[in-house]
């Protein structure tokens, strides 16, 4: 399952991540905004990031307008990897060597068809487990950090 959450900078890109999810036959749950009125994505990331970290989802998609204040905010909760992508490597490679568990997107910096490719490319990569998984532990370690 994948939770979504956009403000309004992100809300019409999330419509077409809704298409795309709905053809692929792909489940997920919209935590919203709801119309492209003006939000705080604050309160959307806190809502897809629980549900990530509480085990509703087992990924996240969080869309602003530069995708920075949505992976700010969801950074801070533990056990959540947001990986703001603007490239498809990045994508290959935060979910291959970070185990990425959001996947944050910038609507006013990124095309509909690069942020598809993306979002596909993070859908379909697994982790790889061995030194990188030693090195998200330590990243874990720094939860505890004031
Ligand atoms: O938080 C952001 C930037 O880090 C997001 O891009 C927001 O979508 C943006 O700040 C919203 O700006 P607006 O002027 O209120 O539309």
């Amino acid at each position: 399952m994948i939770a979504l959450g956009c403000d309004h900078g992100g809300f019409a890109m999330m419509q077409d991540v809704i298409k795309y999810l709905d053809e692929q036959g792909l489940p997920y749950k919209n935590f919203g905004t709801f119309t492209a009125d003006s939000c705080d994505y604050p309160v959307i990331a806190e809502a897809v990031s629980r549900a990530v970290t509480g085990g509703e989802c087992d990924k996240g998609v969080l869309i602003c307008g530069t995708g920075i204040g949505m992976s700010i905010a969801a950074n801070k909760f533990s056990g959540i990897r947001a990986a703001l992508c603007g490239d498809s490597y990045s994508a290959e490679m935060t979910r291959r060597h970070n185990d990425a568990n959001i996947l944050v997107l910038g609507a006013r910096v990124i095309g509909l068809g690069l942020a598809l490719k993306i979002l596909e490319i993070f859908l379909a990569t697994p982790f790889e487990g061995g030194r990188h998984a030693r090195r998200i532990a330590l990243v874990s370690d720094l939860e505890k950090c004031k």
